[in-house]
């Protein structure tokens, strides 16, 4: 857990506004904010959604949690670090306010879900891929089998939410407390990428031929495209900074080829392989084909606010097609 003092100054800080931070926008990226405004844009989060009147957070516990949380995630690791975790939540944070569209659709339950899910889907993250660690037999494939990252960033979600001090579901009913955890839960399995290709069909099969968000099932499917749509929203963002953090994802693959390939002797899968780094361009172009474009047009076509994140991925193809060449 976090230390007092620091508890105490976010508890304290002044929280910018949400325009002043720039956590409306989808071209947001916290690379210029001292790692408190980080935290505070957190807490600005929750404010503007009113989660904290609506569940009677105790706000010394809502600054705790969020500190913990910031300290769960591991600051050696390139990529799926606390910057990740906080443009994950911002993302979600961002098109839950770009529309009443979306937000009309999820009961106030949900809304706090989702929230706390991004925020806390890569906790603890090695920098290391499922199927490394399934290839590598380390401890975490033993004890969760499939997505057993996710399990595991779901699992230190939990241990945060339970000690004492950063406990902010306590002010919920006994009836909201049982269903709010596995909507958590599932969210942040939702985004194992093997999962998100498993489930997607039918999500946009649902938008072709008409969805109605009051069944449970077509909820559930829409939190969970949501995840991944924020998951990955990297791939959305203004070229340079789109550019900078393909590098950092580049750097993490490439080191988890490296260690493949010493370690076990196997030659590590095309993004993995640094010997590829000349191809990268081919291979965001690959990714944002076969992998991004089809949820982000899905999106956009349900929620119209959503489609500065189809319109940032697709000038992003474009300038990945001219260095591809
Ligand atoms: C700038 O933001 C990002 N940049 C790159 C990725 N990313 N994540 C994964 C997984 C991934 C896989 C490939 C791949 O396997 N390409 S391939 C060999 O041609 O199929 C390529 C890029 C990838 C994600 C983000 Cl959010
Ligand atoms: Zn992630």
């Amino acid at each position: 857990t976090a230390p007092q003092e620091e508890i105490k100054a976010l508890q304290e800080a002044e929280i910018p506004s949400a325009q002043s931070l720039h956590i409306l926008d989808f071209s947001f990226s916290d690379i210029d904010l001292s790692e408190d405004s980080t935290t505070q844009a957190t807490v600005r989060m929750f404010l503007d959604l009113n989660l904290i009147q609506d569940f009677n957070i105790e706000y010394k516990s809502l600054c705790q949690w969020v500190l913990s949380v910031k300290r769960g995630y591991r600051s050696n690791v390139p990529y799926h670090n606390w910057n990740h975790g906080l443009s994950t939540a911002q993302c979600m944070f961002a098109m839950l306010m770009a529309t009443d569209q979306l937000q009309c659709n999820f009961s106030r339950l949900e809304v706090l879900a989702l929230m706390i899910a991004t925020l806390n889907h890569d906790l603890d993250h090695r920098g290391v891929s499922n199927s490394y660690i399934k290839r590598t037999h380390q401890p975490l494939a033993q004890l969760y089998g499939t997505s057993s990252l996710e399990h595991h960033h779901y699992d230190m979600c939990l241990f945060i939410l339970n000690n004492p001090g950063s406990q902010i579901l306590s002010g919920l009913s006994p009836e909201d407390y049982r269903r709010v955890l596995p909507m958590i839960e599932k969210a942040i399995l939702a985004t194992d990428l093997a999962i998100y290709m498993e489930r997607r069909a039918e999500f946009f099969e649902l938008g072709q031929s008409g969805v109605s968000w009051a069944k449970d099932s077509h909820r559930d499917l829409l939190r969970s495209m949501l995840m991944t749509a924020s998951d990955i929203c990297a791939i959305t963002k203004p070229w340079h900074i789109q550019k900078r953090i393909a590098k950092l994802v580049a750097t993490e693959f490439f080191a988890e080829g490296d260690k493949e390939r010493e370690e076990f002797n196997i030659k590590p899968a095309d993004m993995m392989n640094r010997d590829n780094s000349t191809r990268l361009p081919h291979m965001q172009v690959n990714y944002i084909d076969g992998l991004c474009h089809p949820l982000y047009q899905s999106l956009s076509g349900m929620f119209s606010s959503c489609s500065p994140l189809l319109d940032g991925l697709m000038k992003n193809r474009e300038n990945w097609m001219l260095l591809a060449e």
